[in-house]
């Protein structure tokens, strides 16, 4: 049995203020997120890549246009739908030690101390950090604290994980660790992951689909298939010529250039 709802965007339109002033960042955008799907949302800078995120998450109204859950129009936060935000050094509060940063989601929704220990727990073994629960968020790497701002988007147990530009602030090989870890708590939770993203690469490693928005104001531009299989590592995925290829695409189609056919594209 599969986890959550589909995700939909109905001719999503959205603006910044009004009259004169109205900037239209979103319009007419559609999309769907199947269950236990991964897409990645990429697009240039200013595109509204958040924006659509936070429409996602229930925080942000749209002008027009819908965003459902299932059958339920999201008009606010959602139990099903977690979300982790661009920057730990934000997210984490530095007063409290990573457990309670961890369970801090648990504790509005009034769940015992020792409950939401234990899941605090559970959730920082999930991202390999079976030992940190009693330091400070500031005691740890950046790397690591990315993990523990992980494991607080699970500690929700939602079935959906919303991520903004999740691994932007990392060094590359904890950025190369965090993908792994993302799959891999994909494929061992079953949970629907949305990842807004500036890297392509990371759009294709970590993607059943890649979502390219641009235009002004945003749209989606296309939507591609990962056919990459749901066993990927980062040697021997990112060398394999379907993912040189569907790098080329993406960025081509970010450009606005003539996207090229290669073999593969051209057999499909
Ligand atoms: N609260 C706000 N008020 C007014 N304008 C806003 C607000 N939030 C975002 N914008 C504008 O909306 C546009 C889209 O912003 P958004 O952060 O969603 O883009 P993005 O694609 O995520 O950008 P980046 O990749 O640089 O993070 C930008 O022009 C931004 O200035």
């Amino acid at each position: 049995m599969t986890r959550g709802s589909s995700l939909h965007v109905e001719d999503l339109c959205l603006s910044f203020g009004t009259g004169p002033q109205e900037h239209r960042v979103l319009e007419g955008l559609s999309l769907r997120v199947d269950p236990e799907e991964a897409v990645c949302v990429v697009g240039p800078s200013g595109a509204g890549k958040t924006t659509l995120l936070r429409c996602l998450a229930g925080l942000a109204r749209p002008t027009s246009g819908e965003v459902r859950y299932g059958q339920q129009r999201l008009t606010e936060p959602h139990a099903d739908i977690a979300v982790v935000s661009q920057d730990y050094r934000g997210s984490l509060l530095p007063w409290l030690r990573v457990w309670d940063n961890v369970a801090f989601p648990l504790q509005g929704r009034g769940v015992k101390k020792a409950v939401r220990r234990g899941r605090a727990l559970e959730c920082l073994d999930a991202v390999g950090l079976p030992d940190v629960g009693d330091k400070y968020p500031w005691q740890l790497s950046g790397g690591m604290q990315q993990r523990v701002a992980i494991a607080r988007g699970l500690a929700y147990d939602a079935p959906v994980l919303l991520m903004d530009e999740p691994f932007g602030s990392v060094d590359a090989q904890s950025r190369f660790d965090l993908e792994d870890l993302t799959l891999r708590l994909r494929r061992q939770l079953g949970i629907t992951v949305v990842v807004v993203t500036h890297d392509i690469d990371e759009a294709v490693y970590l993607g059943d689909r890649v979502i390219v928005l641009g235009g002004r104001p945003t749209a989606v531009l296309d939507t591609l298939a990962v056919p990459l299989g749901t066993d990927r590592d980062q040697l021997t995925t990112r060398a394999d010529p379907r993912f040189a290829e569907l790098r080329t695409r993406v960025l081509a189609l970010i450009r606005g250039e003539k996207v090229p056919i290669g073999p593969e594209a051209a057999r499909q």
